[in-house]
C-alpha cells in the first residue's frame, strides 16, 4: 500500500487590500497585507504509477464544487501543469476536505492549488526551481503564489512581488461568509470608476506585539473592494456590523474581493463568545473562530494534525 501525504491549504486573509493601478491587461495592481490562519482545506494524496490524476471532494463545502468537473479543479490543474513541467509519469489520487466556502474571498481555491503543489512536489519528488514554481503558480491565479509562500507578507503586483514581514503574533479572529458567493472578476469591474490607492504606505519593518496594535495599525488602512462588494451583496455590511457590535472586536474588515469578513478581537474567549452571539442569529451563515498562523503554529500543523472542525 502506498503512503498518504497530507497538506493544508489555510485560508488567506487580507488584512488591507488596496488597489493602485491597473496593467494593460486588465488585471489590477494591488498591495495587501496578506496572513494565514488555522481555518482552512486540506489535501491529502497517494501516487499513482500510470499517471492519472483523480480527486475526490469531500468535506462541508463539498456540495459547491462537487457538480463542476473536477478536471477544472485548481487541484487538478496544479498537478497536471506539475506533470507537465516535470516530465513525470506519476499520477495521483487526491481527496480534497473542502471546509472553506467557495468563491468568498478567502482563497480557498488557490490555497488549494498551493497545496497541491506542496503534496506533489514531495510526493512525486520532483525538484523544481522557485522560478518554475512562482511560474505555475502565477498560472493558476494571482492569489496562488501568495498562498504557495504561506506566510504573512506584503502582496504586490498583480500578486506575484511577495515581501516578507516580521512574523504577527497569534491574533485572535472571526471569519463569517453570508453564504452567498461572489464574483472576483465583477467585483473588480463594479469599482472601475473608483481612484487607485497610493501605494508604499505600509511601514515593512513595524513589528506587532499584539492584535490591538495591529488593528490599530490597519484602520490606516482599508480593502478598496468594499463598496463594489457591498453595492452587489448589501449583506456584507450586515456581516460586518455584526462583528462590530461584538465585545472585544478591535476590526471589521472584508477580505480579498469577499464576501467573507473578518473581525479581530482582543482575546480567543471573545472571539469565541462573538462567534456563538452571532451564530445563534445567524444560523445559515458560516461563521470560523480561528487565529492566525505563526512560525509557531505553524510549525506545529506541519507535523500533520489537521486544522480543527
Ligand atoms: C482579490 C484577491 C486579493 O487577494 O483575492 P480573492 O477575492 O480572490 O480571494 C485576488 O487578487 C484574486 O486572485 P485570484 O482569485 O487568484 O484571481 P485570478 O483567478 O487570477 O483572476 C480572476 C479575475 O480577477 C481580476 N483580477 C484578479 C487579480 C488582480 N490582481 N487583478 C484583477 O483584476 C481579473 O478580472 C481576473 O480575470
Ligand atoms: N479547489 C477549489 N476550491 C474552490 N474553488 C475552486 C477550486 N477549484 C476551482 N475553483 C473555482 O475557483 C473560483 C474561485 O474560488 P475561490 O478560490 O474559493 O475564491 P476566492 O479566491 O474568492 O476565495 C470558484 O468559482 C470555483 O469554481
Amino acid at each position: 500500500m502506498s503512503a498518504t501525504y497530507s497538506e493544508q491549504a489555510p485560508a488567506k486573509i487580507n488584512l488591507f487590500l488596496h488597489v493602485t493601478g491597473k496593467r494593460d491587461d486588465g488585471y489590477h495592481l494591488l498591495e495587501s497585507l496578506v496572513c494565514f490562519t488555522a481555518t482552512g482545506d486540506v489535501l491529502s494524496g497517494e501516487c499513482r504509477d500510470d499517471g492519472a490524476i483523480n480527486l475526490t471532494i469531500t468535506g462541508p463545502m463539498s456540495a459547491s464544487l462537487v457538480l463542476d468537473d473536477t478536471r477544472d479543479n485548481l487541484v487538478v490543474r496544479a498537478a497536471r501543469l506539475l506533470q507537465d513541467e516535470s516530465g513525470t509519469a506519476l499520477g495521483a489520487d487526491l481527496v480534497l476536505d473542502k471546509r472553506l466556502p467557495v468563491a468568498s474571498g478567502i482563497g480557498g481555491g488557490s490555497a488549494d492549488a498551493a497545496a497541491a503543489i506542496r503534496l506533489l512536489c514531495d510526493m512525486w519528488q520532483l525538484d523544481l526551481d522557485q522560478k518554475a514554481l512562482a511560474r505555475i503558480s502565477l498560472t493558476l491565479g494571482a492569489d496562488v503564489p501568495v498562498c504557495l509562500h504561506g506566510k504573512t507578507c506584503l502582496m504586490s503586483g498583480i500578486g506575484e512581488e511577495l515581501t516578507d514581514l516580521p512574523d504577527l503574533p497569534e491574533i485572535p479572529m472571526v471569519l463569517i461568509n453570508p453564504g452567498k458567493a461572489v464574483s472576483t472578476p465583477e467585483i473588480f469591474k463594479t469599482r472601475e470608476d473608483e481612484g487607485f490607492s497610493i501605494s508604499g504606505l505600509w511601514d515593512i519593518e513595524r513589528e506587532f506585539s499584539s492584535g490591538a496594535s495591529l488593528a490599530d495599525a490597519l484602520s490606516d488602512c482599508g480593502n478598496d473592494l468594499t463598496l463594489a462588494a457591498t453595492s452587489i451583496l448589501p449583506e456584507i455590511c450586515d456581516v460586518l456590523n455584526a462583528l462590530a457590535r461584538e465585545e472585544g472586536c478591535l476590526l471589521a474588515r472584508m477580505s480579498g474581493s469577499g464576501a467573507t469578513c473578518f473581525g479581530i478581537y482582543d482575546t480567543k474567549e471573545q472571539a469565541e463568545k462573538a462567534a456563538n452571539a452571532i451564530a445563534s442569529q445567524h444560523v445559515d451563515w458560516w461563521i470560523s473562530p480561528t487565529q492566525t498562523l505563526c512560525e509557531q503554529t505553524r510549525e506545529l500543523s506541519n507535523i500533520g494534525a489537521s486544522f480543527p472542525d
